[in-house]
């Protein structure tokens, strides 16, 4: 690096100096914390996604949200070109730089990195970085300081898109780096405009069914609540009571997080809402659970998962690709044969993923966290996946939507009006609505209510697709949860030895028993996982290998 460029630097992050004692490592969310201790870690992000903007000559997006977390934390993450997560091959930057104890030293870092990835601070384009930010009042200086970081980078321009979903950040990424209309108004016109073309698809005898047509949706008094008021306006027809909306403390009692992990209902829903359909989005809206109000006094909800979503989404698609893939409703067209699949973490429930087995789908398994599972999902045609937790989406090859246009063009000269040409346009539609470049509660929102319009079904139909097996998760602190070595996308154990024989023993004790046990990516726990036939054996089963786990790796102090 040149001299202005080294100065430039020095100057700057002599302004964003590290808490001492405080290390923070890039994983599944990004840098997390308490945003007290955030500053200089977002500033030195900015510089790196100056940086991996110059790299990849791409527009690149930096989100700051803590998600689901208590509204004092903050934290910040990188959005790819493609607008998904930042690449795995940079992660180890990203710690060594917001670790870096002192300008010197991250200077040289900044330096070696360049070298290594030859990374031409002078030629080439210029650096673009869209930022985004969610409710939190710590978002604004945070903000600040990501775009002194930017501009520690010659010729590197932060674009200040204010308070977003970090799915629309990450839309907003991909489609300016794909030339298309990338602003929020484009956002927000592309999912009503797929939403409407889906709703006037939807089959005739199922136009006037009453599936109980209003939804009540949890924001989590975060950003989620105040984007989806903004699209409800823009449709007259669709009746959305949005609550938590910003007046209360963000995640506390409400969002998604604490209704799916909790499962109970959140602030502000009580008796007059028993049996309506009801959905909370998490802070950053990039989860969606929907849930069912008990008809009792107590507050326990009947959840509807992300597991659920999956399913309905799954058999919708399914649907749709068979009536396409069927000429003249008769013969199987075999001149392509797109890929359907469905991915999963072990956190699935066993009874999802045994009821989208059933469907006849391919699915797969990987380790938690958004990145593997999209990375899975991208190897098909189509793939859906989904997180226990809500979040997900469908991805669409380009292949795929390619070969879907050619059937639009062939089906709406050759047989307009046909129900293979509307199972074209229903594809089509789902394609721009539900969110390419992440999971987004919004627009999965929307699809799952557009599904349910057109099975004419209500939320208890969907909610009795299948029925989950119990299940019990459990938390368990020990002295250092990096001595549990997992394979096998995380359902068997190979370090330390012999626990997993003990696990193993364990379940086989239950009938119908699967039971796994992983560190956790973002707290300082074991997490164990059983299910079995009824809750007492999950939890009982849980319980037991909670204990071998302190067995095995003694409890912290
Ligand atoms: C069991 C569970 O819900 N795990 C969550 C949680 O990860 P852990 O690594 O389990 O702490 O946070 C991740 C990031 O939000 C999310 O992707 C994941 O599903
Ligand atoms: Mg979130």
């Amino acid at each position: 690096m040149n001299n202005q460029q080294r100065s430039l630097l020095l100057e700057k992050s002599s302004l964003f100096i590290p808490p001492q004692g405080v290390k923070l490592s890039y994983g599944t969310s990004g840098f997390r914390a308490d945003a007290a201790i955030m500053e200089s870690t977002v500033y030195r992000v900015g510089i790196l996604a100056a940086l991996r903007s110059m790299k990849t000559g791409a527009v690149i997006g930096l989100m700051i949200t803590a998600s689901h977390n208590q509204v004092s934390d903050n934290g910040v993450k990188i959005a790819d070109p493609s607008g998904g997560m930042l690449t795995q091959e940079w992660e180890p930057f990203a710690d060594l730089i917001a670790n870096a104890p002192h300008p010197h030293s991250l200077v040289q870092l900044i330096d070696d990195f360049l070298k290594k990835e030859n990374i031409e601070l002078e030629g080439g384009k210029a650096a673009v970085v869209l930022l985004g930010r969610d409710t939190r009042p710590s978002g604004e200086s945070l903000t600040e300081a990501a775009k002194q970081g930017i501009t520690s980078i010659l010729r590197s321009t932060p674009i200040d898109e204010g308070i977003l979903t970090t799915p629309q950040l990450h839309w907003m990424v991909r489609a300016r780096n794909r030339g298309m209309k990338a602003s929020e108004s484009d956002y927000f016109e592309q999912l009503a405009s797929s939403f409407r073309c889906l709703l006037d698809l939807v089959p005739q005898e199922n136009c006037n069914k009453d599936i109980n047509d209003k939804l009540i949706v949890d924001g989590a008094d975060g950003v989620g609540g105040d984007k989806l008021c903004i699209l409800k306006k823009m449709f007259t027809d669709l009746c959305i009571d949005v609550r938590n909306c910003g007046s209360g403390v963000l995640n506390e009692g409400v969002g998604a997080d604490y209704v799916q992990k909790e499962k109970v209902a959140p602030r502000g829903f009580g008796p007059a809402d028993v049996g309506i359909r009801c959905a909370s989005l998490d802070g950053d809206a990039d989860r969606l659970v929907y849930f069912i109000m008990p008809s009792d006094s107590h507050n326990k909800i009947e959840l509807v998962d992300g597991d659920k979503i999956l399913s309905l989404f799954a058999v919708f698609v399914k649907e749709q690709l068979s009536i396409i893939l069927k000429h003249d409703g008769m013969v199987e067209d075999k001149s392509y044969q797109p890929t359907l699949g469905v991915v999963q973490t072990a956190y699935a429930n066993g009874a999802a993923t045994d009821y989208v087995k059933q469907l006849g789908l391919e699915t797969a398994i990987t380790p938690t966290g958004v990145k593997f599972l999209h990375e899975k999902a991208a190897e098909y045609d189509i793939g859906i996946y989904f997180e226990a937790n809500g979040h997900g989406t469908i991805l669409f090859s380009e292949p795929f939507l390619g070969w879907l246009e050619r059937k639009n063009d062939e089906v709406s000269t050759k047989a307009k009006g046909s129900e293979q040409e509307k199972a074209v346009l229903r594809l089509l539609a789902v394609s721009r609505l539900i969110n390419q470049a992440v999971g987004d509660a919004l627009s999965g929102l929307f699809l799952v209510e557009a599904i349910l319009q057109h099975k004419g079904c209500t939320i208890h139909g969907w909610n009795s697709l299948y029925h989950d097996l119990p299940s019990r998760q459990l938390k368990v602190k020990v002295v250092d949860r990096a001595s549990i070595v997992t394979a096998n996308a995380e359902t068997v154990v190979v370090k330390p030895d012999g626990i997993q024989e003990a696990i193993s023993a364990e379940t086989a004790k239950y009938p119908k028993g699967r039971c796994f046990v992983r560190p956790s990516g973002t707290e300082d726990v074991v997490r164990v996982y059983a299910e079995a036939v009824t809750q007492e054996a999950a939890d009982s089963l849980a319980r037991a290998v909670a204990g071998l786990v302190n067995q095995f790796l003694g409890p912290s102090s």
